[in-house]
C-alpha cells in the first residue's frame, strides 16, 4: 500500500505510485450549504464516503468573511473527529473530500479540497475522477506562467478558472470545464456559491439532497443517510447545479453527450447501501451473482464469498444455484490499508493477515468461491490455497464481472495493462495460475443484464466499461500525445 509520509511524488499523470496493484477506490466528495453545523455534517458525510478513499481527507468552510481549510493525510475519523478541528472550520457552508490518488502522489500538497485566492475571492474544489489531458494542460499553463503547487490533475482546473477571460466565476469555471477531458464530479465552494457538476458522460456519481432545509451534494446516497438527510435526485450527466442563498439553479453547459456511468461502481466501488438511479447497489450485486450462476453453474456443496466485496454476489449465486451459502472465509477488519507495505513479500502476507479460512464449513466440501473481480490475481491465488489447506476437495472460482483487461483513467487507481493478469492470460491459464478446478467470469452482457439492460449496445454502450472492453468514452490525450507522459517531477518531496 501507499507509503504516505515521506513518499517521493513520482508525478506521473496516471496512478498514485501505489505499488499494490488492485483496483482501488476513487474519491468521495461532499458539500453542504447554509447549515449551522456545516463542517460537522461534512465530516460525517466524508466518514460515510471513507470507502472511496483512505489516503487523505480535507474540509474547506466559509464563514462569510474567511475560508477555513483543514487537510490531512489519513482517515476522516483520525483527523476530523475532534471538536477542536470542527470548531476551526467556521461557517455555515463547507465542502469536503476523501482521496485515493490517481494523479500525483499521496502527499499533503495534493490533498483536496484544493483552494486558491482568485481576483474576486476564494475558490475551493473537490474532485472525484481523473482528467485525461491534465498533463497537456499543465504544460500549456506553465508556458503561460502558471505556477503549480501540486502534482494533482485537479489543479489544472483551478488555473484554467483563474486565467479565464470570461466574467463571473461560474462562467470562468465553465470555460475551464470545457477545456478538460476525462471524468469528474466536482463540488466547489466560493464566497456566494456551492457548485456541483458532473462530466458530460456522467462517469462519476453525484447526488443532490437536503438536510434541515440545507442543500447537500455527495458522491453517494450513504453520505446523506448518515446525517439524516434526504435524496432529492442524482445530477444528470453534464449537469451543473449552482446553490446560493437564493436557491438552486441547474445548467447544462456542455453539448449533448451520451451517459456512460461507470459500471464498476455497481460491481465494487459504491457502498452496498447506496442507491444509484433509485436501485440499491446491494440488490444489483445480488442480481450479478444470480446472472453469474445462470451463466456459469458449478457442481459443488457450498458457496463461499471472498469478503467483503464478493459477499452480495455470492448470496445471489447461492440463491440462483440452490446451493447453501456459508461464511468460509473470515475477514479481519482491523487490517488497515496503510498497514500493508508495498513490497511483494509483505503484500502477500497482507492478504493472509486479512483473510482466514473457517475450516468448519470448508473441510471435505466442493467449494464455489465468489469474488467481484480479479485484478492482479494475488487475492485469488492466496484465498484458493487457503481454502485447499482448510480441506476443500474442489475449488471453483466464479468472478462477478468480466476479466479486467484495461486500466481505468477516470479516477480509479489501477495497475498498468501489463500487470492486469487477465490481459496477459487466457481464462484457462489463469485457472492454472490460481490453481482452481474451474474458473469463469460473468460476461459483459450478463453484467449489463444485472444492471437492468437487455444487453450491451456495442454501437453505443450505455455505461463506461473500458476496464473490461478497452473502449474509453473520452479521448486519452496525455497518453496519445507526443510528449513523454512519464516524465518525472524534478523534486522528491515529503508531506
Ligand atoms: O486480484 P487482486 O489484485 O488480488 O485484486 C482483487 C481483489 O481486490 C479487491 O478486494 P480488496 O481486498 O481490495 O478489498 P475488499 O475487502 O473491499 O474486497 C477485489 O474485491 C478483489 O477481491
Ligand atoms: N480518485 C480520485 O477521484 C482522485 C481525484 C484526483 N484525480 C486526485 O488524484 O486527487
Ligand atoms: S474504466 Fe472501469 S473503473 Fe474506470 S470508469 Fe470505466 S468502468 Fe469505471
Ligand atoms: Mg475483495
Amino acid at each position: 500500500m501507499t507509503e504516505i509520509t515521506g513518499e517521493a511524488d513520482h508525478g506521473l499523470p496516471f496512478g498514485s505510485g501505489d505499488d499494490d496493484d488492485r483496483f482501488h477506490e476513487e474519491c468521495g466528495v461532499f458539500g453542504v450549504f447554509a447549515h449551522p453545523e456545516a463542517a460537522a455534517l461534512t465530516a460525517l458525510g466524508l466518514h460515510a464516503l471513507q470507502h472511496r478513499g483512505q489516503e487523505a481527507a480535507g474540509i474547506v468552510s466559509f464563514d462569510g468573511q474567511q475560508f477555513h481549510v483543514e487537510r490531512h493525510i489519513g482517515l476522516v475519523g483520525d483527523n476530523f473527529a475532534k471538536p477542536s478541528v470542527i470548531d476551526r472550520l467556521k461557517g455555515n457552508r463547507a465542502i469536503g473530500h476523501t482521496r485515493y490518488a490517481t494523479t500525483g502522489g499521496a502527499i499533503l500538497r495534493n490533498v483536496q479540497p484544493m483552494f486558491a485566492e482568485f481576483h474576486g475571492g476564494g475558490f475551493a474544489v473537490a474532485h472525484n475522477g481523473n482528467l485525461t489531458n491534465a498533463l497537456t494542460l499543465q504544460r500549456q499553463l506553465q508556458k503561460r506562467g502558471s505556477i503549480f503547487q501540486s502534482t494533482s490533475d485537479t489543479e489544472a482546473v483551478i488555473h484554467l478558472t483563474a486565467t479565464s477571460d470570461k466574467g463571473p466565476l461560474v462562467d470562468r469555471f465553465i470555460d475551464a470545464l470545457r477545456q478538460i477531458e476525462g471524468a469528474y464530479a466536482f463540488v466547489t465552494l466560493s464566497e456566494k456559491k456551492m457548485i456541483g457538476v458532473r462530466d458530460p458522460h456522467g462517469v462519476r456519481p453525484l447526488v443532490l439532497g437536503h438536510v434541515d432545509g440545507a442543500f447537500v451534494l455527495a458522491s453517494e446516497t450513504c453520505a446523506l443517510d448518515i446525517i439524516g438527510g434526504r435524496v432529492i435526485r442524482e445530477l444528470e450527466p453534464g449537469e451543473m447545479v449552482i446553490i446560493t442563498e437564493e436557491g438552486i439553479e441547474s445548467l447544462k453547459p456542455f453539448g449533448p453527450a451520451r451517459s456512460r456511468f461507470c459500471i464498476f461502481e455497481f460491481v465494487y466501488f459504491a457502498r452496498p447501501d447506496s442507491l444509484i438511479a433509485g436501485t440499491s447497489i446491494y440488490s444489483v450485486r445480488k442480481r450479478i451473482g444470480r446472472e453469474l450462476a445462470r451463466e456459469n453453474p458449478a457442481a459443488a456443496d457450498v458457496v463461499i464469498p471472498v469478503p467483503d466485496s464478493g459477499t452480495p454476489a455470492a448470496m445471489g449465486f447461492a440463491e440462483a444455484s440452490g446451493l447453501p451459502f456459508d461464511l468460509g472465509i473470515i475477514r479481519n477488519h482491523y487490517v488497515g490499508r496503510t498497514f500493508i507495505q508495498p513490497t511483494d513479500s509483505i503484500r502477500h502476507m497482507g492478504v493472509k493477515l486479512k483473510h482466514n479460512p473457517n475450516r468448519a464449513v470448508i473441510e471435505g466440501k466442493r467449494v464455489v468461491l465468489v469474488d467481484d473481480s480479479i485484478v492482479r490475481g494475488t487475492t485469488s491465488q492466496k484465498i484458493v490455497q487457503m481454502v485447499r489447506d482448510a480441506g476443500a476437495t474442489e475449488v471453483h472460482m466464479r468472478i462477478a464481472s468480466p476479466p479486467t483487461t484495461d486500466p481505468c483513467f477516470y479516477g480509479v487507481d489501477t495497475p498498468e495493462k501489463s500487470k492486469l493478469i487477465a490481459s496477459r492470460m487466457s481464462v484457462e491459464e489463469l485457472a492454472r495460475f490460481i490453481n482452481v478446478d474451474s474458473l469463469s467470469f460473468l460476461t459483459i452482457d450478463g453484467l449489463y443484464r444485472a444492471v437492468g439492460e437487455a444487453r450491451r449496445n456495442n454501437e453505443m454502450p450505455q455505461y463506461c466499461d473500458a476496464c473490461f472492453t478497452g473502449e474509453y468514452p473520452t479521448r486519452l490525450t496525455d497518453r496519445s500525445g507526443s510528449d513523454n507522459v512519464r516524465q518525472l517531477n524534478l523534486i522528491a518531496e515529503a508531506s
